[in-house]
């Protein structure tokens, strides 16, 4: 076992001397083991309730901040929707319980099925492990969507775990997403093309913009920018859903075969499979 020595901090992280504890405990370490046991009591359970979904929610931290630092479009950056959906994946891909996923601005939900054992159903694990493959994957990928444009800081997300009991309440959890998406997406895309377009200030587009409602702002698009906003694309207006697709199914079928000595035996055939991830 090794222990570190605490370092004061004070603004930076200072690196820490790591020395074997087997040196200072030497003759005890049995003895320490039942000894200290007992902390695990502490630990709280978080099993998650049998036969509901478990979705986990990630939201990224302060985007607000990050995408005015990172430059990103607006109302939609297409690099920043694709690296989302890409971290998305690789969480999918290795999380092999996820049914669904759904996403639309700085955020993702991930739906385990309901009969899922991952990590004993535990909250906290199932939590942490989608954070922390989302944000290693997202500064992972980064390239990818924005090629030389550099990466400033290390981005963070924040995690909740909600379950969900029946398949009504999880449909209406992804519609309410949806519509969050949705909304959002109606009010920035008058809002900056008020700016952009119209010349006003975004102080001037937000006065405008009091008190309208969804058919309102359909008409300051249609009649003032002549932009009809049922054609304003998909991935804008409903975000955007994973889902596992089939290629090939792995088919286990097990079979009495009469041998030569007339008796029956079982045996089990297999085929390779393979899945892939469609959007
Ligand atoms: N320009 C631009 N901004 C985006 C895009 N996607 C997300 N954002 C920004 O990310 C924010 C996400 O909103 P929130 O999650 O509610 O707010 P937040 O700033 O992340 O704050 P917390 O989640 O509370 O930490 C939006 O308000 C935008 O400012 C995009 O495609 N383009
Ligand atoms: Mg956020
Ligand atoms: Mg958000």
């Amino acid at each position: 076992m090794l222990i570190g020595n605490l370092c004061r901090l004070s603004g930076r992280v200072r690196s820490c001397v790591v020395q074997p504890l087997t040196c200072l405990f030497t003759t005890s370490t049995n003895m320490a083991k039942s000894k200290f046991e007992y902390v695990r009591n502490f630990e709280a359970d978080d099993t998650c309730l049998r036969n509901c979904y478990i979705v986990v929610r990630l939201d990224g931290r302060n985007f607000h901040k990050f995408a005015e630092q990172h430059k990103f479009t607006k109302p939609n950056d297409d690099r920043a929707l694709g690296l989302m959906t890409r971290s998305a994946r690789s969480v999918m891909g290795e999380l092999e319980d996820i049914i669904i996923a759904y996403g639309q601005s700085d955020e993702f939900s991930f739906v385990f099925k309901r009969t899922s054992t991952l990590f004993k159903r535990r909250a906290s694990k199932l939590m942490t492990h989608v954070a922390s493959q989302f944000s290693s994957s997202y500064v992972f990928y980064w390239k990818d969507f924005f090629g030389e444009q550099p990466l400033l800081y290390p981005p963070g997300f924040d995690g909740r775990v909600v379950l969900y009991p029946s398949n009504r309440n999880l449909r209406d959890y992804l519609s309410w997403r949806q519509a969050d998406c949705h909304i959002n997406n109606l009010y920035n895309t008058v809002f900056w093309t008020l700016v952009q377009k119209g010349g006003l200030t975004t102080v001037q587009a937000e006065d405008r913009l009091k008190g309208t409602l969804a058919a309102d702002k359909n008409e300051i698009l249609f009649s003032d920018f002549d932009i009809n906003y049922n054609n304003e694309p998909a991935l804008h207006k409903k975000g955007t859903t994973l889902i596992w697709e089939k290629r090939d199914e792995t088919v286990t079928k097990r079979m009495k075969r009469p041998d030569w000595r007339g008796g029956g035996r079982a045996c089990d055939s297999q085929q390779e499979d393979g899945a892939g991830l469609s959007l």
